[in-house]
Parts: C-alpha cells; sequence; structure tokens
C-alpha cells in the first residue's frame, strides 16, 4: 500500500503542483498577468472595494484639473473678458477652485486609507498563510541550504509586494486617475492637440510593453539571489561557533561574497533594463510638449484656440505626461514585486509532505498504543533506499530500545513513527489505525517525540513546559518536576520556573535542557513517548538524574527509545537492532549479547570498551 500524501494544490488552481522534495526555487516562466490573476485569486481581499478607491482616485485628481480650467476661466472670462478685466468672475473662479481642491483632497485621503488598510490586511494574511505552508512543508522541504529561500519568500517576498501595493499602487492609482481626467478635459478644450499628445506616446508605449519580459525575467533573477544571499548569511550566522572554531572564516564569507556580488548583478542588470523603458516615456514627454506648441500656435493663429485655452493646455500636457512617466517606472517596479509574489504562489503551491486526513481522518484508539511498521520502505527525495522492508510490531505499554551504527536509520524511522513523513511504501499504524488516517490533532496530542538537542523557546522554564499543555498553571508544572524528582534542581535555578532559558535554550546546560524538554513530554501525557536520546556527554550526576527522569516519564506507556547509551537498551524490554537500514536483530539484551559476532553484539563490545 502506498502511503504518499496526494493533497491538492494550497491555491487551488489548474497548475501542476510540484512533487514533495521537487526545488521550489525552479520558478517557472509565467506571464505577468497569470500571476496577478493567480495573486489575486488567492488575496480576493485585495479586490475589496477596487473599484470605490478607484472612484476615489478620480475624484482626486478632478482637483489637479481644476487648477488649469480654472487659469483658462479667469483669463478668458475675467482678465480678457470682452467688456474689459472682472475681478468678480476672478473671486468667484478662485473661490470655487478652493472648495473643489477642499472636496478632492478629502478623496485622496479616502482612497489612501482605505488602499493601506486593504492591502496591509491582505498582505498580512498571506504572509501568515505562506508561514504555516511553509511550516507544514517541513522535514524534506526546510533542508538547511533552502531555509534562507524560504525564509526570503515570507519576509522580503511578501514585503516586496507590500511596498508595490502602498506606494507604486498608491501611484499607479493617482497616476490613471490623473491620465484618465486630464485626457478628458484636454479633449474638450482641443481634440487636435490632444492627438498630439496621444500620438507622442505611441512608441513609448510599444517600447513600455516590449520590455515588460525582460524585466520579468530580470527581477526574477533578483529575487532568486536574494533567497540565495539569505541562505548564506543564515547559514554563517547558525554555523558562527564552528567557523570560528576551525578558522574558515574566509571560505564562509567567500560564499558569503559570491552571493553578494551575483546580487549586486543582478540587481544591476534589472535596473538598467527599467532605465532603457523609463527614458522612452522622457522623449515621449518631449516630443509631446513640443507639438503641442508647435500644432496649437498654428491653430491659435487660426483661431482656434484662444491664449487662455493654449495657456490652459500646456498645463494639462505637464499633468498628462508627469503621471504617464510616473506610470512606466511604477511598472518597471511591478515586475520586482510580481518576481516576488511568483516565488510566494509557487511556495504555496507545493504540496506538504504530510497531510492531516481532516474530516476524512479518525482519531487514535484511546489507551496506550502499540506500533506497526507494515513493510515499510523509505527513500529521501532523490536518495538511495535508507529504510526497508521494515515489519515490525511493538505491543502497548513496552518500553523498546532502538539501536545501531551510526547511519543506519533510527532517526528516520522515528519521524516515520511520529509521521513527520510518510513511507515510500508500506504502513505505519498505530493500534491499527493507519497513520495516513489518524487526525493531526489526535496524532499530535498523544504522541510525542523528544528530540535529542531537546530545542526550548525564548522564554521561562515554565512557558517552555506549558507548550504541551496551554492551559496547566504553575501549580501543575512545579507539581510535574516534583514527580520527576527534578523539585530541588528547580529550586536551584536562578528564578526557579521563572528563569530564562535564553534563545534555543542556550543559557542552560545540554542536559538541562533535556530535563525541560522531558518535563514538557511529561505534561503532555502521551501515550506513545518517542525519545531521541542526546549523544552528548552530560556530566554523570545530570546522567543519574536524567536516567531517573526518563524512568518516571516512561512508566506506563509505550515508549520507543532511538538509544546512543546502551545502558538504556540493557534496561529495555525489547531491542531493536537496525543495519543498513533493516531490522537485523531483536529481542531481550541479555539474548542479543549472548551472540558476540552478531551486530548487537558488535555494537555492545565496543561501548563497553569506550565506557570502561
Ligand atoms: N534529510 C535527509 N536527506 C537525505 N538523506 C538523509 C536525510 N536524513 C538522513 N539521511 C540519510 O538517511 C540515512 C539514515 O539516516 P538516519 O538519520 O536515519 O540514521 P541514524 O541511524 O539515526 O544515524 P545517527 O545515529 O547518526 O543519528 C543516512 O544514510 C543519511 O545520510
Amino acid at each position: 500500500m502506498s502511503t504518499t500524501t496526494t493533497q491538492a494544490p494550497a491555491t487551488g488552481r489548474a497548475r501542476r503542483p510540484a512533487p514533495p522534495g521537487q526545488a521550489v526555487d525552479a520558478t517557472p516562466a509565467e506571464s505577468t498577468l497569470t500571476t496577478l490573476r493567480r495573486g489575486l485569486a488567492l488575496s480576493p481581499r485585495l479586490r475589496t472595494g477596487l473599484a470605490g478607491t478607484l472612484g476615489l482616485a478620480v475624484l482626486a485628481m478632478v482637483g489637479r484639473v481644476a487648477v488649469p480650467v480654472a487659469v483658462q476661466q479667469g483669463i478668458d472670462r475675467g482678465l480678457r473678458a470682452p467688456g474689459g478685466p472682472d475681478l468678480r468672475v476672478v473671486a468667484v473662479v478662485a473661490a470655487l477652485t478652493v472648495a473643489v481642491l477642499a472636496a478632492t483632497t478629502t478623496c485622496s485621503y479616502l482612497m489612501l486609507r482605505r488602499l493601506f488598510t486593504v492591502s496591509e490586511t491582505a498582505l498580512a494574511e498571506l504572509r501568515t498563510r505562506t508561514f504555516r505552508h511553509v511550516h507544514d512543508l517541513s522535514m524534506l522541504h526546510q533542508q538547511t541550504q533552502r531555509r534562507g529561500s524560504l525564509v526570503s519568500r515570507v519576509t522580503g517576498d511578501v514585503d516586496q509586494i507590500t511596498q508595490f501595493l502602498q506606494w507604486g499602487g498608491v501611484i499607479l492609482l493617482v497616476s490613471v486617475g490623473q491620465i484618465l481626467v486630464t485626457t478628458a478635459v484636454m479633449f474638450v478644450y482641443s481634440w487636435q492637440l490632444t492627438l498630439v499628445v496621444l500620438g507622442a506616446f505611441v512608441p513609448a508605449a510599444v517600447v513600455v510593453w516590449r520590455f515588460q519580459p525582460r524585466l520579468a525575467t530580470a527581477y526574477g533573477q533578483v529575487r532568486e539571489r536574494v533567497g540565495t544571499l539569505l541562505a548564506a548569511i543564515s547559514e554563517s550566522v547558525v554555523g558562527a561557533e564552528v567557523i570560528r572554531a576551525y578558522g574558515v572564516g574566509e571560505r564562509t564569507g567567500e560564499r558569503l561574497d559570491t552571493a553578494v556580488v551575483a546580487h549586486r548583478r543582478s540587481q544591476i542588470r534589472a535596473l538598467t533594463t527599467s532605465v532603457t523603458s523609463f527614458s522612452s516615456g522622457e522623449v515621449a514627454a518631449g516630443l509631446a510638449t513640443a507639438g503641442v506648441v508647435v500644432v496649437g500656435v498654428h491653430l491659435g493663429v487660426g483661431g482656434g484656440l484662444t491664449v487662455g485655452q493654449l495657456t490652459a493646455f500646456l498645463f494639462l500636457v505637464t499633468l498628462f505626461v508627469q503621471p504617464v512617466q510616473i506610470a512606466t517606472e511604477v511598472l518597471n517596479e511591478a515586475q520586482n514585486a510580481i518576481a516576488g509574489w511568483r516565488r510566494v504562489l509557487d511556495v504555496l503551491d507545493e504540496r506538504p509532505d504530510v497531510a492531516d486526513p481532516g474530516d476524512d481522518g479518525v482519531p487514535l484508539p484511546a489507551g496506550a498504543l502499540s506500533v506497526t511498521f507494515d513493510r515499510v520502505h523509505f527513500a529521501y527525495p532523490g536518495g538511495p533506499e535508507v529504510l526497508s522492508a521494515v515489519d515490525l510490531s511493538v505491543p502497548a505499554r513496552r518500553t523498546v530500545a532502538v539501536v545501531g551504527e551510526t547511519g543506519s536509520g533510527k532517526s528516520t524511522f522515528a519521524k516515520l513513527l511520529t509521521r513527520l513523513m510518510d513511507p515510500t511504501h508500506g504502513a505505519v499504524l498505530l493500534s491499527g489505525v493507519p497513520l495516513t488516517r489518524a487526525t493531526f490533532a489526535s496524532l499530535r496530542s498523544r504522541v510525542v517525540l523528544v528530540p535529542q538537542d531537546g530545542f526550548l523557546f525564548d522564554g521561562t522554564v515554565a512557558a517552555n513546559v506549558r507548550l504541551a499543555r496551554p492551559d496547566a498553571g504553575d501549580d501543575a508544572i512545579t507539581a510535574c518536576f516534583a514527580e520527576l524528582g527534578l523539585a530541588d534542581w528547580v529550586a536551584g535555578l536562578p528564578a526557579g520556573l521563572d528563569t530564562n532559558v535564553g534563545e534555543r535554550g542556550e543559557a542552560l546546560s545540554v542536559g538541562e535542557r533535556q530535563l525541560v524538554a522531558l518535563a514538557r513530554a511529561y505534561l503532555a501525557d502521551p501515550d506513545l513517548l518517542v525519545l531521541d536520546e542526546a549523544t552528548s556527554a552530560v556530566d554523570p550526576a545530570t546522567e543519574v538524574r536524567l536516567q531517573r527522569t526518563l524512568d518516571a516519564v516512561t512508566r506506563g506507556r509505550t515508549t520507543v527509545t532511538i538509544a546512543h547509551r546502551l545502558s538504556t537498551a540493557r534496561a529495555a524490554d525489547e531491542v531493536i537492532v537496525f543495519d543498513a537500514g533493516r531490522v537485523a536483530q531483536r529481542g531481550h539484551h541479555d539474548d542479543l549479547v549472548a551472540e558476540p559476532e552478531s551486530v548487537y553484539g558488535r555494537l555492545y563490545a565496543a561501548w563497553l570498551a569506550q565506557t570502561r
């Protein structure tokens, strides 16, 4: 039976999702419009009240056009009135202009407020959704070299969309409004001059249009390089200790330098392309103004245009040219945002490695859980098989130790057992329920994995333990430490339960971190506990304390321990020995050591020699 997950793509659109484990950096070529359509479909809130916002943008623009119209009316009907200058008309025109400007300023304020609120809300949702999805992709997708790339999608790429929608989007809306209103007023004054202006911009429009695909490619590369740069930075920060210890700062620095240079080059390439496209707008602006002066004077001489109308038209040309140039620039910036959007959408399209069966799922049966591996095979994406035909069962309440040489498949076994990954073939069952059918809510509350490094979050000891049961009060947490025989250890901490453990728990020793992680598992009260024993040496006192705590935590529940210390294997009800991805032996420690030539016999002899 194949248990490979087949969940529909997150965006629910027709494009074929990438299979689990496939690189998300392989951004397929896709047109700007397709990306926009996909993006808007995924964030429908962005379209909320768009017509109203556009309406407000157009109204806001009326204010700007009011000035040239007022100048024309002031000159033709006031200063150059047929019966001599009429200052009353000038005063009325001025008062009306002030009123129109006040009304349009209000429209402009309302438009900006709507735009900011809608875009911030929609993009906050997109960021949260992307983050959750990246989290769901866990195990197979979040491999070190790609973490920077994934992080850049949730941060930089979403920021790029936000910046564009808020500033570029506003400017684009305002510009489009200004172009529309100005064109209409220009037509009223002179359709011939309006055609001259529009004609001057036709070649520029063609250039901008033709440059869009090139810009899309150039900015696509920029966004990808930002991801590579973040990956290089995150690796050098996370691995700072090793880098210093081995004096390999220069080599790591070189990787960073290469990423910085590649980013700079792609950015320059994108900007050069955008400047070429932008310059065509400059040329068109010059042509339009010159054309209006020449044709306007010609029309004026023929009596087809008054001085006031020509003056107003020249104002209007400026009002038309300015937003056209700005819109060209914004369109270029839009390509950067669209490239970011495409990367965010691509990540959302990736199928999670494992998916919650949701309403089709069933809760795990009550009580301690039994474990069955039914001919389980597993291979990491693109790699060889690391677990082959694993067939085993562990009765409920049994304590089992899993041992084997490094790389024999023990951690892979633990990840399959806790459904951090699904087998390539075969099935894992808990009390007869295939894990692929167990609801996440039931699985995550009944099965707990304590990883080797006992990861702690920045916060107090109590807050870290409380992660297992958010409603647990300090009394319950104190009682939990007491039941584990750790009351005196907690009392010895600088601020007891309120002691801060620091980032990743680094203010505590490795052994102490394990104690907190075990208390967390104990409070969760799981029915199946999977422990990855710490390999790092802890001092003898902590080791004794850890062992006592472990005994208390595992009592009465099914426990599978990835055992690095064979003292743990010796104390287990049964030992399962892995060798090159297969179960080589299983039985009680005493029976297994009776065969000194077996895998376990050799492991035990090596361990004894090392501990002596
Ligand atoms: N994320 C991964 N991608 C590709 N291959 C992996 C990955 N994780 C582990 N492997 C490979 O799978 C095999 C089994 O690894 P696993 O971590 O299960 O071994 P292990 O017995 O737990 O080793 P150790 O005792 O050192 O922790 C190894 O050959 C390892 O290289």
